[in-house]
């Protein structure tokens, strides 16, 4: 479903991302995670049209996207979340919603963008009460609005940027098993970027790791956890808490 081959981004002389190919297919969960400053937002933003890339491609459903502006990729059917939510806070949870749906799905249906606000916010378990207001959320609850929006543009490719930052451990745990419903109940084809690595790793079907801009690993979970250059990348962060979940991981697998 997407293919992405040798893309390079540059920033004057600084190479954010460094000739990066790879591939999703179709109802994936590829998780890409690397350290600060390794890249993964801005290969979000050249998916998502934020940036053009200095070279290389990105086809999505066998047509090239790079470089197409925002609202084309949105209609062509990627969606993505932010890593930090900016509701409009004068509009009510609801109308945060079918605004995305308004504009991402390019229908310009009232209609159609309502009733897709209505099931996005009932996948990601808000009020589907059309005066609820976004003050009253928290941060778990500010990420699933921010997830229901990118729901209601109607993507087959969701690019979900950072979707645990700022969570507890049951709220995290929480997040990942609701990505997984939003892949098994609607057969959306997901990315997930994230920091952390030890709830991500029991989600994914398959992880990408990139270091300064460059894939440095690439497979399942199990096999990237115990990547030596993945571990020296992340020793010293939460290198324990991968490996515990990169065994869990084997586990699930081995007994499913
Ligand atoms: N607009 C820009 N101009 C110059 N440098 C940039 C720009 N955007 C990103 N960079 C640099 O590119 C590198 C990659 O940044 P990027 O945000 O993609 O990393 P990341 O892996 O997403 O990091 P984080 O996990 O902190 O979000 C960093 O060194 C960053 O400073």
């Amino acid at each position: 479903m997407l293919e992405v081959s040798g893309l390079v981004k540059r920033f004057g002389g600084f190479t954010a991302v460094n000739n990066v190919s790879f591939r999703v297919d179709q109802g994936e969960i590829l998780g890409l995670i690397g350290p600060n400053g390794s890249g993964k937002s801005t290969i979000f933003n050249m998916l998502s049209g934020t940036l053009a890339p200095t070279s290389g491609s990105i086809v999505f459903d066998g047509s090239e996207i790079a470089g197409l502006a925002p609202h084309r990729i949105i209609n062509s059917g990627v969606g993505r979340t932010f890593q930090i939510p900016r509701p409009f806070r004068r509009l009510t949870i609801f109308e945060n919603v079918a605004l995305a749906g308004f504009y991402g799905q390019g229908r310009h249906s009232r209609a159609r963008a309502e009733e897709a606000a209505e099931r996005s916010l009932a996948m990601v378990g808000l009020p589907t009460d059309r005066h609820a207001s976004v003050d009253g959320l928290g941060a778990a609850g500010l990420k699933k609005l921010e997830l229901a929006k990118a729901l209601a543009t109607a993507p087959k490719l969701l690019l979900a940027d950072e979707s645990l930052g700022g969570l507890d451990e049951t709220e995290m745990d929480q997040a990942a098993d609701m990505l997984r419903n939003i892949r098994d109940e609607l057969g959306i084809t997901i990315i997930w970027v994230e920091h952390i690595m030890g709830v991500l790793m029991r989600v994914v079907d398959r992880v990408m790791v990139l270091d300064h801009g460059e894939k440095i690993s690439e497979g399942l979970p199990s096999a990237v956890a115990g990547d030596p250059r993945v571990i020296e990348v992340y020793l010293g962060t939460d290198a324990e808490t991968t490996q515990a979940a990169a065994a869990e991981a084997r586990r699930r697998a081995g007994g499913a």
